[in-house]
């Protein structure tokens, strides 16, 4: 990387790993032990259906036996994460040091998406943009490129702004060694970390440029008192009457040159591109995948970077080292040859002390990801991610060809005609038709969950990633502050794994063949999540509509199975608070999150399933919805109150108030029967299972019945929401009325 004369290896070792020998036995042990105990719950099964005399009976049995397969394979899958976990260090400082010795380090390009100004809002944008141009990096080799998916004004209006603000701000992060290079975050913070004249100075330039971004964004428009020179003008200009963000010609700007454009101390800026690629209603634009790709080529034009860093608009850097971290792995000699990406944890900003959505994704982010790293590495979250530019043209044996492959060289300056033609060349809208680009080549189309999925085929093609974990969190962004949001964004995901997951290149069949079994099973377990919907439905309504029928689902009396039943539960319940607390968690955290995976499964995982299921048949298809990073007051409040923000009405919300709502009935109608009959009847201490499940449900269940009963703010549960609940709820308690009745002529068949 770097020049044309090899530049002699950075010292090493960089970084170095470490398995806890102790954990894995464990893990596998337990695995082994509790394998063995859904073995004989699957031999209990398979008793009961052969003896069952009644058609009721059958269906419960057959639909329990449904619902512990799936979980049985979900399990299945989850133990591939557990088999050989493992945790890095990497020694930044070493590179850091070599910094001031003028190494030849490797350019880097960061990609930042944004795409709606209203959802996003540009100062945020400007925020996570300016964070990076002051990282501790030789700034000549930093290039930022935008890409503006809305097609804004404003947005383009922001970063010219910051680009003026960048000439103070960067050199001061530098002299100062500030910590928080975002400048929000450090103005904001009350820890600061240090405090002088120079910081009050420019905290005052700082909040007028904020000043003069948030009035253009009230007024909608960029006016002309705010366009200095013919140069911007000729841009501003090309928002036509006709421009929209569906619709509209390709927009480049050139903010900074790194070249040309110094700071105050007169030392270059990292250069920063504002890209708005072509749209037209004529041509699918795979929405984020198709963002990157767009950024990949037009950078290609004018830095072609080998190393990419991949950020959303609101993943700021929190630590100004990250790229000498990076860099640890990346100029490693052993790992060169076929790394693709490091990926660092996402973390949030402004969670609530108990995290109420699970917005952290603890699992996900951080201990699954250890255990993937043991195998091939994780998958690509998206964003906080570092990719070698040539990780998306082919396997590291297979290059796929490209007229700006990644060994181009750049030669014409990035302001040049040349340049800027091909830029906008590269960006048109019909680039890509009959090209490799989505299937081959850059980041892949053809799931909702585009990280995911082009993750898992350049795992396929041969390539390997890292975790970067380090303790203080590289970048920081925004988690939903509203139950809808938070389960639309999981919707999303759901329709993207299924995508994969039933795509020609299944996790099970094609993935175990290329990556191995351990590694097919870990993105199996993410591909195919979503069927959690089906034992989480199961179990939240069966057991308790057949207690208010006084039928019993667990057989009597008998006490090994209980036993059984017993450690399943705990057994995984236990492991799961346990990974949780070690990964420096809490348990409140901990409650939420399997409350969550409960309200998951019988919310978003099933509309999820639906949408993949219409869009599969071609019936409608949904796109790519944008999670919204405004912190709007009143909810903000509530959030950090740990209320849950109901306050309009979907669909989505009304399975689990049926959940809530039956659960609670159920315990009320059981604990009456045991009031009447006393504890001694044997039919009742059999139903003791599904009183236990109806009350672990109801107490999960909490914050869904004050949303019902106790608020009266603008969040709580719509009383229309709550009607339809108990309607459906009692066509569905009339079902097994109409089996018993018609199950004579059912037999017939
Ligand atoms: O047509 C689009 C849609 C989205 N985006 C950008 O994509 C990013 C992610 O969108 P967001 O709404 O924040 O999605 P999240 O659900 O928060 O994101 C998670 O899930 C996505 C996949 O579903 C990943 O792309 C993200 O990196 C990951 O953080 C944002 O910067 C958007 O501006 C575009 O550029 N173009
Ligand atoms: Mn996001």
């Amino acid at each position: 990387m770097g020049g044309s004369t090899t530049p002699p290896p950075p010292p090493s070792p960089l970084h170095s790993s470490y398995s806890s020998h102790f954990i894995t036995a464990f893990n596998r042990l337990f695995a082994a032990v509790y394998a063995a105990a859904i073995l004989a719950l699957f031999y209990h099964h398979i008793l009961s259906i052969l003896r069952n005399s009644s058609i009721s009976s059958s269906l419960i049995s057959l639909a329990l036996l449904v619902a512990d397969f799936i979980l049985a394979f979900m399990w299945v899958a989850g133990q591939s994460f557990r088999m050989i976990p493992v945790r890095r260090r990497e020694f930044p400082e070493k590179l850091k040091r070599l910094a001031e010795e003028d190494f030849d380090f490797p350019a880097v390009d960061v990609f930042i998406c944004t795409t709606d100004p209203d959802k996003e809002p540009p100062m945020s944008v400007v925020n996570s943009v300016l964070s990076v141009m002051a990282y501790d990096y030789p700034v000549g080799k930093i290039s930022v490129y935008i890409s503006d998916d809305g097609g804004s004004a404003l947005t383009l209006f922001a970063l010219t702004a910051a680009a003026k603000f960048a000439r103070h701000w960067v050199p001061f992060c530098k002299k100062n060694d500030v910590v928080k290079r975002n400048p929000e975050a450090f103005f904001a913070s009350t820890d600061n970390e240090f405090w002088n004249f120079d910081t009050e100075k420019i905290k005052e330039m700082y909040e007028k440029m904020k000043k003069k971004v948030e009035d253009v964004i009230e007024k909608g428009e960029v006016g002309d008192k705010f366009i200095d020179g013919e140069e911007d003008r000729l841009t501003f200009n090309k928002w036509t009457k006709s421009f929209t963000p569906q619709s509209h010609p390709t927009i480049i700007k050139v903010v900074l040159e790194s070249k040309n454009d110094k700071d105050m101390m007169g030392h270059s800026l990292p250069n920063l591109v504002y890209v708005s690629r072509e749209k037209s209603k004529a041509f699918h634009h795979h929405f984020k995948s198709g963002a990157l790709n767009a950024l990949l080529r037009v950078s290609a034009t004018m830095t072609n970077a080998p190393i990419i860093l991949t950020l959303d608009c609101d993943m700021y850097s929190n630590d100004p080292q990250t790229l000498f971290r990076a860099l640890c792995y990346a100029l490693d000699p052993e790992l060169k040859s076929n790394l693709g990406y490091i990926q660092f944890p996402q973390c949030f900003k402004g969670v609530s002390i108990n995290d109420i959505y699970a917005s952290e994704m603890k699992r996900t982010f951080e201990i699954n990801s250890i255990g993937m790293d043991g195998l091939l590495g994780p998958d690509y979250f998206g964003t906080g991610t570092f990719f070698t530019r040539r990780a998306f043209f082919g396997g590291p044996l297979s290059l796929e060809s490209f007229e700006l492959s990644p060994d181009y060289v750049v030669c014409n300056p990035i302001r040049s005609k040349q340049t800027l033609d091909l830029a906008h060349e590269v960006a048109a809208c019909d680039y890509e038709n009959n090209t490799k680009w989505g299937s081959k080549v850059g980041i892949r189309y053809g799931s909702l969950a585009e990280d995911f999925y082009t993750s898992y085929c350049m795992h396929c093609e041969g390539w390997r990633s890292i975790l970067c974990n380090p303790n203080r969190a590289a970048f920081y962004g925004n988690a939903p502050i509203s139950l809808l949001d938070a389960l639309s964004q999981l919707k999303r995901w759901a329709v993207g794994a299924l995508e994969v997951g039933f795509s020609k290149s299944c996790t099970i069949t094609y993935g175990m063949k290329s990556i191995g079994v351990l590694m097919g099973l870990c993105y199996a377990y993410y591909s195919f999540w979503p069927l959690w919907s089906i034992p989480i439905i199961v179990y939240a309504f069966l057991p308790q509509s057949a207690l208010i029928y006084g039928i019993s689902v667990f057989p009597k009396g008998d006490e090994l199975l209980v036993l059984l039943y017993t450690f399943l539960f705990f057994g995984a319940y236990g492991q799961d608070l346990v990974e949780f607390l070690m990964s420096g968690s809490t348990f409140g955290k901990w409650w939420n999150d399997q409350r969550m995976w409960m309200i998951k499964g019988v919310s978003c995982s099933l509309c999820g399933f639906i949408e993949f299921a219409l869009k599969s048949l071609g019936i409608s298809s949904y796109g790519f919805e944008v999670t919204s990073k405004v912190m709007e007051e009143e909810r903000t409040k509530r959030y950090n109150e740990e209320k849950f923000e109901f306050g309009v009405w979907t669909p989505m919300f009304i399975p689990m108030t049926m959940a809530a709502i039956l659960n609670f009935g159920c315990l009320v109608i059981g604990f009456m029967r045991i009031f009447k009959d006393g504890w001694n009847n044997l039919d009742e201490i059999s139903m003791f299972g599904q009183m236990f499940i109806a009350g672990f449900v109801t107490l999960n269940c909490w914050p869904i019945y004050e949303a019902m009963v106790f608020r009266n703010d603008e969040g709580k549960l719509p009383l229309s929401i709550t009607f339809a609940s108990i309607f459906l709820l009692l066509g569905l308690l009339s079902i097994p009325f109409f089996i018993s009745t018609y199950s004579p002529y059912l037999l017939l068949f």
